[in-house]
Protein backbone atom coordinates (compact mmCIF):
# COMPACT_ATOMS: atom_id res chain seq x y z
CA UNK A 1 0.00 0.00 0.00
CA UNK A 2 1.51 3.10 -0.72
CA UNK A 3 2.47 6.38 2.27
CA UNK A 4 -0.08 7.65 3.01
CA UNK A 5 -3.33 5.85 2.42
CA UNK A 6 -3.56 4.28 6.08
CA UNK A 7 -5.97 7.31 6.67
CA UNK A 8 -8.40 6.42 3.86
CA UNK A 9 -11.68 4.11 4.36
CA UNK A 10 -14.68 4.31 2.18
CA UNK A 11 -17.48 6.12 3.32
CA UNK A 12 -15.31 8.05 6.19
CA UNK A 13 -14.89 11.44 6.43
CA UNK A 14 -12.08 12.92 7.42
CA UNK A 15 -12.50 15.44 10.05
CA UNK A 16 -10.48 19.14 10.44
CA UNK A 17 -9.01 20.30 13.85
CA UNK A 18 -12.46 22.18 13.88
CA UNK A 19 -14.55 19.19 13.47
CA UNK A 20 -15.54 20.34 9.99
CA UNK A 21 -16.09 18.05 6.90
CA UNK A 22 -13.17 17.93 4.88
CA UNK A 23 -13.69 14.98 2.75
CA UNK A 24 -15.34 12.44 2.15
CA UNK A 25 -13.94 9.20 0.13
CA UNK A 26 -16.13 7.02 -1.69
CA UNK A 27 -14.92 3.54 -3.11
CA UNK A 28 -13.83 4.93 -6.25
CA UNK A 29 -11.77 7.77 -4.32
CA UNK A 30 -10.05 5.66 -2.55
CA UNK A 31 -9.55 3.25 -5.93
CA UNK A 32 -8.46 6.34 -7.55
CA UNK A 33 -6.02 7.12 -4.82
CA UNK A 34 -4.37 3.60 -4.41
CA UNK A 35 -4.45 2.70 -7.72
CA UNK A 36 -2.94 5.60 -9.95
CA UNK A 37 0.28 6.85 -9.90
CA UNK A 38 -0.01 9.70 -7.41
CA UNK A 39 0.47 8.59 -4.04
CA UNK A 40 1.16 11.89 -3.00
CA UNK A 41 -2.30 13.08 -3.92
CA UNK A 42 -3.06 11.26 -0.56
CA UNK A 43 -0.49 13.17 1.14
CA UNK A 44 -1.41 16.36 -0.50
CA UNK A 45 -5.12 16.20 0.60
CA UNK A 46 -4.55 15.04 3.91
CA UNK A 47 -1.57 17.13 5.08
CA UNK A 48 -2.20 19.83 7.06
CA UNK A 49 -1.08 23.23 5.10
CA UNK A 50 -0.23 26.65 6.76
CA UNK A 51 -3.19 27.71 4.86
CA UNK A 52 -6.90 28.27 6.93
CA UNK A 53 -8.74 24.67 6.55
CA UNK A 54 -12.23 26.27 7.31
CA UNK A 55 -11.61 27.88 4.09
CA UNK A 56 -11.31 24.44 2.51
CA UNK A 57 -14.08 22.80 4.09
CA UNK A 58 -16.39 25.78 3.55
CA UNK A 59 -16.00 25.48 -0.25
CA UNK A 60 -16.51 22.14 -0.14
CA UNK A 61 -19.92 22.79 1.29
CA UNK A 62 -20.57 25.58 -0.61
CA UNK A 63 -19.93 24.15 -3.92
CA UNK A 64 -21.83 20.93 -3.10
CA UNK A 65 -24.61 23.53 -2.65
CA UNK A 66 -24.39 24.95 -5.46
CA UNK A 67 -24.17 21.98 -7.21
CA UNK A 68 -20.69 22.33 -8.70
CA UNK A 69 -19.50 19.01 -8.69
CA UNK A 70 -20.76 15.78 -8.46
CA UNK A 71 -18.63 12.86 -6.90
CA UNK A 72 -15.66 12.36 -9.16
CA UNK A 73 -14.20 15.78 -8.85
CA UNK A 74 -14.48 16.01 -5.54
CA UNK A 75 -10.54 15.25 -4.99
CA UNK A 76 -9.77 18.73 -6.43
CA UNK A 77 -11.85 21.15 -4.21
CA UNK A 78 -8.68 21.95 -2.03
CA UNK A 79 -6.89 22.73 -5.31
CA UNK A 80 -9.35 24.54 -6.58
CA UNK A 81 -10.28 26.44 -3.53
CA UNK A 82 -6.50 27.65 -3.27
CA UNK A 83 -6.34 28.19 -7.22
CA UNK A 84 -9.31 30.47 -7.04
CA UNK A 85 -7.96 32.48 -4.10
CA UNK A 86 -4.45 33.30 -5.09
CA UNK A 87 -6.18 33.97 -8.72
CA UNK A 88 -8.16 36.41 -7.00
CA UNK A 89 -5.10 38.27 -5.09
CA UNK A 90 -3.39 38.00 -8.11
CA UNK A 91 -6.25 40.14 -9.85
CA UNK A 92 -5.89 42.78 -6.85
CA UNK A 93 -2.46 43.39 -7.43
CA UNK A 94 -2.45 43.60 -11.39
CA UNK A 95 -5.17 46.12 -10.75
CA UNK A 96 -2.73 48.30 -8.59
CA UNK A 97 -0.21 47.90 -11.01
CA UNK A 98 -2.08 48.63 -14.34
CA UNK A 99 -3.65 51.94 -12.49
CA UNK A 100 0.28 52.80 -11.69
CA UNK A 101 1.01 52.05 -15.62
CA UNK A 102 -1.79 54.10 -16.96
CA UNK A 103 -1.31 57.29 -14.33
CA UNK A 104 2.34 57.34 -14.56
CA UNK A 105 5.07 56.60 -17.07
CA UNK A 106 5.24 54.30 -19.94
CA UNK A 107 9.32 53.13 -19.08
CA UNK A 108 7.88 50.72 -16.57
CA UNK A 109 7.46 48.15 -19.65
CA UNK A 110 10.24 46.53 -20.24
CA UNK A 111 11.57 44.04 -23.23
CA UNK A 112 11.79 40.33 -22.52
CA UNK A 113 14.87 38.58 -25.27
CA UNK A 114 11.86 37.94 -27.81
CA UNK A 115 10.54 41.56 -27.75
CA UNK A 116 7.43 40.76 -26.07
CA UNK A 117 6.58 43.04 -22.93
CA UNK A 118 6.88 42.70 -19.45
CA UNK A 119 6.25 44.14 -16.27
CA UNK A 120 6.75 44.20 -13.07
CA UNK A 121 3.44 42.69 -12.82
CA UNK A 122 4.31 39.30 -14.65
CA UNK A 123 7.40 38.58 -12.37
CA UNK A 124 5.24 39.62 -9.31
CA UNK A 125 2.08 37.44 -10.55
CA UNK A 126 4.47 34.33 -10.88
CA UNK A 127 6.27 34.92 -7.44
CA UNK A 128 3.02 35.44 -5.49
CA UNK A 129 1.51 32.44 -7.08
CA UNK A 130 4.59 30.07 -7.04
CA UNK A 131 4.97 30.81 -3.04
CA UNK A 132 0.97 30.68 -2.31
CA UNK A 133 0.72 27.25 -3.49
CA UNK A 134 4.14 26.03 -1.80
CA UNK A 135 2.75 27.06 1.08
CA UNK A 136 -0.23 25.83 0.55
CA UNK A 137 0.90 22.39 -0.66
CA UNK A 138 3.91 22.13 0.43
CA UNK A 139 7.04 23.30 -2.04
CA UNK A 140 8.17 19.87 -3.08
CA UNK A 141 4.50 18.81 -4.13
CA UNK A 142 3.93 21.65 -6.32
CA UNK A 143 5.23 21.45 -9.80
CA UNK A 144 4.65 24.79 -12.42
CA UNK A 145 4.63 25.45 -15.99
CA UNK A 146 4.79 29.11 -16.30
CA UNK A 147 5.45 31.78 -18.28
CA UNK A 148 8.05 33.93 -17.42
CA UNK A 149 11.38 33.29 -15.82
CA UNK A 150 14.07 35.22 -14.08
CA UNK A 151 16.78 36.26 -16.45
CA UNK A 152 16.19 40.01 -16.97
CA UNK A 153 15.73 40.11 -13.21
CA UNK A 154 18.99 38.71 -12.32
CA UNK A 155 20.93 41.11 -14.46
CA UNK A 156 23.44 43.97 -12.95
CA UNK A 157 21.38 46.79 -14.16
CA UNK A 158 17.64 45.73 -13.24
CA UNK A 159 18.26 46.27 -9.41
CA UNK A 160 15.50 48.52 -9.67
CA UNK A 161 13.01 46.64 -11.22
CA UNK A 162 14.13 43.63 -8.61
CA UNK A 163 13.34 46.07 -6.04
CA UNK A 164 9.98 47.01 -7.49
CA UNK A 165 8.94 43.20 -7.76
CA UNK A 166 9.58 42.21 -4.34
CA UNK A 167 7.61 45.53 -3.33
CA UNK A 168 4.88 44.81 -5.08
CA UNK A 169 5.25 40.99 -4.15
CA UNK A 170 5.38 41.82 -0.68
CA UNK A 171 2.11 44.17 -1.10
CA UNK A 172 0.07 41.84 -2.58
CA UNK A 173 0.91 38.99 0.65
CA UNK A 174 0.25 41.32 3.13
CA UNK A 175 -3.56 40.72 1.78
CA UNK A 176 -3.20 37.41 2.60
CA UNK A 177 -5.47 37.15 5.07
CA UNK A 178 -8.00 38.63 3.67
CA UNK A 179 -7.92 35.75 1.17
CA UNK A 180 -8.34 33.11 3.62
CA UNK A 181 -4.13 32.53 3.64
CA UNK A 182 -1.48 33.30 6.27
CA UNK A 183 0.85 35.38 5.11
CA UNK A 184 4.68 35.41 5.13
CA UNK A 185 5.67 35.82 9.16
CA UNK A 186 8.08 38.55 7.77
CA UNK A 187 8.54 39.98 4.32
CA UNK A 188 10.07 37.82 1.60
CA UNK A 189 13.63 39.10 0.43
CA UNK A 190 14.88 39.45 -2.78
CA UNK A 191 16.09 35.69 -2.74
CA UNK A 192 12.89 34.41 -1.76
CA UNK A 193 11.08 36.47 -4.19
CA UNK A 194 13.51 34.93 -7.31
CA UNK A 195 13.10 31.53 -5.62
CA UNK A 196 9.74 31.77 -6.00
CA UNK A 197 9.28 32.89 -9.78
CA UNK A 198 12.46 30.39 -10.59
CA UNK A 199 10.41 27.34 -9.11
CA UNK A 200 8.02 27.53 -11.87
CA UNK A 201 10.61 25.60 -14.15
CA UNK A 202 8.96 22.38 -14.72
CA UNK A 203 8.11 21.59 -18.45
CA UNK A 204 5.07 19.84 -17.83
CA UNK A 205 4.51 16.26 -19.92
CA UNK A 206 2.17 13.34 -20.02
CA UNK A 207 2.11 12.11 -16.68
CA UNK A 208 2.03 13.05 -12.77
CA UNK A 209 0.52 16.86 -11.72
CA UNK A 210 1.44 19.86 -12.45
CA UNK A 211 -0.27 23.58 -12.68
CA UNK A 212 0.24 26.26 -15.94
CA UNK A 213 0.21 29.62 -15.31
CA UNK A 214 0.54 32.53 -17.32
CA UNK A 215 0.70 35.23 -14.73
CA UNK A 216 -0.24 38.14 -17.20
CA UNK A 217 -2.07 36.77 -20.31
CA UNK A 218 -2.48 39.25 -22.75
CA UNK A 219 0.49 41.51 -21.28
CA UNK A 220 0.14 43.92 -24.65
CA UNK A 221 -3.53 44.82 -23.30
CA UNK A 222 -2.35 45.27 -19.89
CA UNK A 223 -0.35 47.61 -20.92
CA UNK A 224 -2.81 49.56 -23.07
CA UNK A 225 -5.16 49.21 -20.46
CA UNK A 226 -7.13 46.89 -21.52
CA UNK A 227 -8.02 43.34 -21.12
CA UNK A 228 -6.33 40.73 -19.68
CA UNK A 229 -6.37 37.93 -17.37
CA UNK A 230 -4.43 35.35 -15.19
CA UNK A 231 -4.57 32.03 -16.18
CA UNK A 232 -4.32 28.83 -13.85
CA UNK A 233 -5.27 25.63 -14.30
CA UNK A 234 -3.81 22.23 -12.70
CA UNK A 235 -3.21 19.26 -15.76
CA UNK A 236 -2.77 15.69 -14.14
CA UNK A 237 -1.63 12.72 -16.88
CA UNK A 238 -1.88 15.09 -19.88
CA UNK A 239 -5.42 16.11 -18.83
CA UNK A 240 -6.91 19.49 -17.38
CA UNK A 241 -8.66 18.91 -14.27
CA UNK A 242 -9.34 22.43 -13.40
CA UNK A 243 -8.80 26.05 -14.32
CA UNK A 244 -9.37 29.41 -13.33
CA UNK A 245 -9.00 32.86 -15.35
CA UNK A 246 -8.84 36.20 -13.23
CA UNK A 247 -10.39 38.89 -15.49
CA UNK A 248 -9.60 41.81 -13.95
CA UNK A 249 -11.41 44.56 -16.68
CA UNK A 250 -13.87 41.63 -18.08
CA UNK A 251 -17.26 44.33 -18.38
CA UNK A 252 -20.58 43.84 -17.17
CA UNK A 253 -21.90 43.65 -20.88
CA UNK A 254 -20.26 41.86 -23.99
CA UNK A 255 -20.39 44.88 -26.38
CA UNK A 256 -18.07 46.99 -23.73
CA UNK A 257 -15.51 44.41 -24.07
CA UNK A 258 -14.71 45.65 -27.64
CA UNK A 259 -14.14 49.39 -26.36
CA UNK A 260 -10.80 50.72 -24.73
CA UNK A 261 -10.44 49.84 -21.35
CA UNK A 262 -10.29 53.73 -20.27
CA UNK A 263 -13.65 53.93 -22.52
CA UNK A 264 -15.29 50.90 -20.03
CA UNK A 265 -14.31 53.29 -17.40
CA UNK A 266 -16.01 55.92 -18.46
CA UNK A 267 -19.19 54.10 -19.00
CA UNK A 268 -19.04 51.92 -15.46
CA UNK A 269 -19.03 55.40 -14.35
CA UNK A 270 -22.16 56.36 -16.15
CA UNK A 271 -24.25 53.31 -15.17
CA UNK A 272 -23.20 53.17 -11.14
CA UNK A 273 -22.08 49.58 -9.85
CA UNK A 274 -25.23 47.60 -8.94
CA UNK A 275 -24.62 45.94 -5.08
CA UNK A 276 -23.74 43.10 -5.76
CA UNK A 277 -20.38 44.27 -7.09
CA UNK A 278 -19.94 42.61 -10.70
CA UNK A 279 -19.50 46.15 -12.68
CA UNK A 280 -15.49 45.29 -12.65
CA UNK A 281 -13.80 41.97 -13.31
CA UNK A 282 -14.60 38.46 -12.39
CA UNK A 283 -12.78 35.13 -11.96
CA UNK A 284 -14.17 31.76 -13.84
CA UNK A 285 -13.39 28.55 -13.21
CA UNK A 286 -14.39 25.08 -13.78
CA UNK A 287 -13.51 21.52 -12.15
CA UNK A 288 -13.07 18.83 -14.88
CA UNK A 289 -16.35 16.35 -14.80
CA UNK A 290 -18.34 19.05 -12.98
CA UNK A 291 -20.51 19.91 -15.99
CA UNK A 292 -20.09 23.03 -14.00
CA UNK A 293 -18.35 26.47 -14.80
CA UNK A 294 -18.77 29.72 -12.83
CA UNK A 295 -17.56 33.18 -11.94
CA UNK A 296 -17.50 35.22 -9.25
CA UNK A 297 -16.50 39.33 -8.52
CA UNK A 298 -13.56 40.30 -7.61
CA UNK A 299 -13.02 40.42 -3.81
CA UNK A 300 -13.75 44.36 -3.03
CA UNK A 301 -11.70 46.00 -1.36
CA UNK A 302 -11.18 45.78 2.62
CA UNK A 303 -14.03 42.70 2.17
CA UNK A 304 -13.03 39.23 3.42
CA UNK A 305 -12.94 36.29 0.78
CA UNK A 306 -15.85 34.20 1.64
CA UNK A 307 -16.97 31.47 -0.43
CA UNK A 308 -18.80 31.10 -2.57
CA UNK A 309 -18.31 34.93 -3.10
CA UNK A 310 -21.69 35.45 -4.82
CA UNK A 311 -20.88 32.82 -7.35
CA UNK A 312 -23.17 32.06 -10.37
CA UNK A 313 -22.69 29.38 -13.04
CA UNK A 314 -22.27 30.37 -15.96
CA UNK A 315 -23.07 28.82 -19.35
CA UNK A 316 -21.82 28.94 -23.27
CA UNK A 317 -24.67 30.40 -25.11
CA UNK A 318 -27.67 28.53 -26.82
CA UNK A 319 -27.17 30.47 -30.58
CA UNK A 320 -26.31 27.14 -33.36
CA UNK A 321 -27.34 29.80 -36.30
CA UNK A 322 -24.35 31.50 -37.70
CA UNK A 323 -26.38 34.56 -38.87
CA UNK A 324 -26.90 35.16 -35.06
CA UNK A 325 -23.39 34.41 -33.87
CA UNK A 326 -20.58 36.32 -32.73
CA UNK A 327 -17.07 35.47 -33.35
CA UNK A 328 -13.97 36.64 -31.06
CA UNK A 329 -9.95 36.54 -31.97
CA UNK A 330 -7.30 38.14 -31.06
CA UNK A 331 -6.66 42.45 -31.55
CA UNK A 332 -3.52 41.66 -32.91
CA UNK A 333 -3.64 39.89 -36.32
CA UNK A 334 0.39 39.16 -35.86
CA UNK A 335 -1.26 36.40 -33.02
CA UNK A 336 -3.90 35.33 -35.66
CA UNK A 337 -4.98 35.70 -38.75
CA UNK A 338 -7.52 38.55 -39.62
CA UNK A 339 -8.04 37.85 -43.32
CA UNK A 340 -8.12 34.32 -42.79
CA UNK A 341 -11.01 34.48 -40.21
CA UNK A 342 -12.39 36.97 -42.35
CA UNK A 343 -12.91 34.68 -44.77
CA UNK A 344 -14.56 31.45 -42.77
CA UNK A 345 -16.48 33.63 -41.50
CA UNK A 346 -17.98 34.70 -44.78
CA UNK A 347 -17.93 31.03 -46.13
CA UNK A 348 -19.88 30.37 -42.88
CA UNK A 349 -22.48 33.25 -43.21
CA UNK A 350 -21.62 35.24 -39.73
CA UNK A 351 -22.81 38.41 -40.14
CA UNK A 352 -21.56 40.02 -36.92
CA UNK A 353 -18.33 41.95 -36.66
CA UNK A 354 -15.91 40.22 -34.78
CA UNK A 355 -15.27 40.69 -31.58
CA UNK A 356 -11.56 41.40 -31.03
CA UNK A 357 -10.23 41.07 -27.19
CA UNK A 358 -6.72 40.38 -26.17
CA UNK A 359 -5.77 37.47 -24.31
CA UNK A 360 -7.63 34.15 -22.60
CA UNK A 361 -10.58 36.79 -21.59
CA UNK A 362 -11.54 35.67 -25.25
CA UNK A 363 -12.46 31.92 -23.31
CA UNK A 364 -14.33 33.84 -20.63
CA UNK A 365 -16.48 35.68 -23.08
CA UNK A 366 -17.31 32.28 -24.35
CA UNK A 367 -18.22 30.81 -21.38
CA UNK A 368 -20.59 32.94 -20.45
CA UNK A 369 -22.16 33.52 -23.80
CA UNK A 370 -21.16 36.63 -24.71
CA UNK A 371 -19.79 34.94 -27.77
CA UNK A 372 -20.12 31.84 -29.94
CA UNK A 373 -16.76 31.20 -31.51
CA UNK A 374 -13.05 32.11 -30.99
CA UNK A 375 -10.71 31.45 -33.39
CA UNK A 376 -6.77 31.52 -33.36
CA UNK A 377 -5.00 30.77 -36.30
CA UNK A 378 -1.00 31.91 -35.72
CA UNK A 379 1.58 32.42 -38.60
CA UNK A 380 3.11 28.67 -39.56
CA UNK A 381 5.86 28.05 -37.24
CA UNK A 382 4.12 29.49 -33.96
CA UNK A 383 3.77 26.66 -31.13
CA UNK A 384 0.78 27.57 -28.88
CA UNK A 385 1.91 27.48 -25.23
CA UNK A 386 -0.35 25.16 -22.76
CA UNK A 387 -0.24 28.31 -20.19
CA UNK A 388 -2.44 30.22 -22.92
CA UNK A 389 -4.95 28.02 -23.33
CA UNK A 390 -5.32 24.89 -20.43
CA UNK A 391 -7.97 27.36 -17.45
CA UNK A 392 -9.87 28.40 -20.68
CA UNK A 393 -10.35 25.36 -22.22
CA UNK A 394 -11.69 23.12 -19.20
CA UNK A 395 -14.30 26.53 -18.39
CA UNK A 396 -15.51 26.51 -21.60
CA UNK A 397 -15.95 22.74 -21.78
CA UNK A 398 -17.65 22.62 -18.24
CA UNK A 399 -19.75 25.55 -19.04
CA UNK A 400 -21.48 23.63 -22.37
CA UNK A 401 -19.07 24.43 -25.43
CA UNK A 402 -16.29 22.56 -27.42
CA UNK A 403 -12.91 23.04 -27.57
CA UNK A 404 -10.33 21.39 -30.40
CA UNK A 405 -7.74 22.36 -33.17
CA UNK A 406 -8.76 22.71 -36.55
CA UNK A 407 -8.20 19.02 -37.10
CA UNK A 408 -11.54 18.55 -34.44
CA UNK A 409 -8.77 17.01 -31.98
CA UNK A 410 -8.80 18.06 -28.17
CA UNK A 411 -5.90 19.87 -27.95
CA UNK A 412 -3.24 17.56 -26.24
CA UNK A 413 -1.58 19.30 -22.91
CA UNK A 414 0.42 16.03 -22.34
CA UNK A 415 3.89 16.64 -24.65
CA UNK A 416 5.53 19.54 -22.92
CA UNK A 417 5.62 23.14 -22.78
CA UNK A 418 3.71 23.59 -26.24
CA UNK A 419 0.73 21.87 -27.48
CA UNK A 420 3.00 20.05 -29.99
CA UNK A 421 0.29 18.67 -33.29
CA UNK A 422 -1.52 21.22 -33.01
CA UNK A 423 -3.70 20.97 -36.69
CA UNK A 424 -3.77 24.10 -37.68
CA UNK A 425 -5.29 26.43 -35.23
CA UNK A 426 -7.80 26.61 -31.87
CA UNK A 427 -11.33 26.65 -32.37
CA UNK A 428 -13.77 26.77 -29.55
CA UNK A 429 -17.63 27.26 -29.84
CA UNK A 430 -20.78 26.80 -28.02
CA UNK A 431 -22.05 23.83 -29.39
CA UNK A 432 -20.81 21.15 -31.81
CA UNK A 433 -23.12 22.15 -34.23
CA UNK A 434 -21.29 25.34 -34.69
CA UNK A 435 -17.69 23.68 -34.49
CA UNK A 436 -18.64 21.39 -37.12
CA UNK A 437 -19.32 24.41 -39.60
CA UNK A 438 -16.06 25.68 -38.66
CA UNK A 439 -13.89 22.87 -39.17
CA UNK A 440 -15.74 22.42 -42.42
CA UNK A 441 -15.08 25.79 -43.40
CA UNK A 442 -11.67 25.73 -42.25
CA UNK A 443 -10.95 22.22 -44.46
CA UNK A 444 -12.77 24.11 -47.40
CA UNK A 445 -10.60 27.29 -47.33
CA UNK A 446 -7.41 25.81 -45.74
CA UNK A 447 -5.69 24.97 -49.41
CA UNK A 448 -5.96 28.70 -50.78
CA UNK A 449 -5.10 30.35 -47.73
CA UNK A 450 -1.33 31.94 -47.32
CA UNK A 451 -1.07 29.66 -43.79
N1 LIG B 1 3.25 35.53 -33.03
C1 LIG B 1 2.31 35.02 -32.24
N2 LIG B 1 1.37 34.25 -32.72
C2 LIG B 1 0.41 33.76 -31.95
N3 LIG B 1 0.32 33.99 -30.62
C3 LIG B 1 1.25 34.76 -30.06
C4 LIG B 1 2.30 35.32 -30.83
N4 LIG B 1 3.06 36.03 -30.00
C5 LIG B 1 2.53 35.92 -28.76
N5 LIG B 1 1.44 35.15 -28.80
C6 LIG B 1 0.59 34.73 -27.68
O1 LIG B 1 -0.64 35.41 -27.67
C7 LIG B 1 -0.93 35.79 -26.36
C8 LIG B 1 -1.81 36.99 -26.34
O2 LIG B 1 -3.03 36.57 -26.78
P1 LIG B 1 -3.97 37.52 -27.60
O3 LIG B 1 -3.28 37.84 -28.89
O4 LIG B 1 -5.17 36.68 -27.77
O5 LIG B 1 -4.18 38.74 -26.77
C9 LIG B 1 0.40 36.08 -25.76
O6 LIG B 1 0.31 35.92 -24.39
P2 LIG B 1 1.16 36.88 -23.40
O7 LIG B 1 0.59 38.24 -23.53
O8 LIG B 1 0.89 36.26 -22.08
O9 LIG B 1 2.57 36.75 -23.84
C10 LIG B 1 1.29 35.06 -26.39
O10 LIG B 1 1.35 33.87 -25.64
MG1 LIG C 1 -0.13 34.43 -22.61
Amino acid sequence: MPINCWRLTAGVPYVSGNGRVIHRFTSNHVGSVLFSHHQNSAKHIFSVPKFNQSYSSSIIEEQKNLGVASAEPEIFYKELDVAVRAVQMACSLCQRVQDSLISKSKDQVHSKDDSSPVTIADWSVQAAISWLLSESFGRKNVSIVAEEDVKKLSKADASGLLAAVVNTVNECLAEAPRFGFQGPDMALGTSDVLEAISHCNSSGGPTGRFWTLDPVDGTLGFVRGDQYAIALALIEDGEVVLGVLGCPNYPMRKEWLSYHHRCHRIKTRLTPPTSDSWHQGLVTYALKGSGRAWMQPLLHANKKFVWPNSARPVCVSSIDDPALATFCEPVEKANSSHSFTAGLAHTMGLRKQPLRVYSMVKYAAIARGDAEIFMKFARAGYKEKIWDHAAGVVIIQEAGGVVTDAGGHPLDFSKGIYLECLDRGVIASAGAKLHDKIIRAVDASWDSSSL
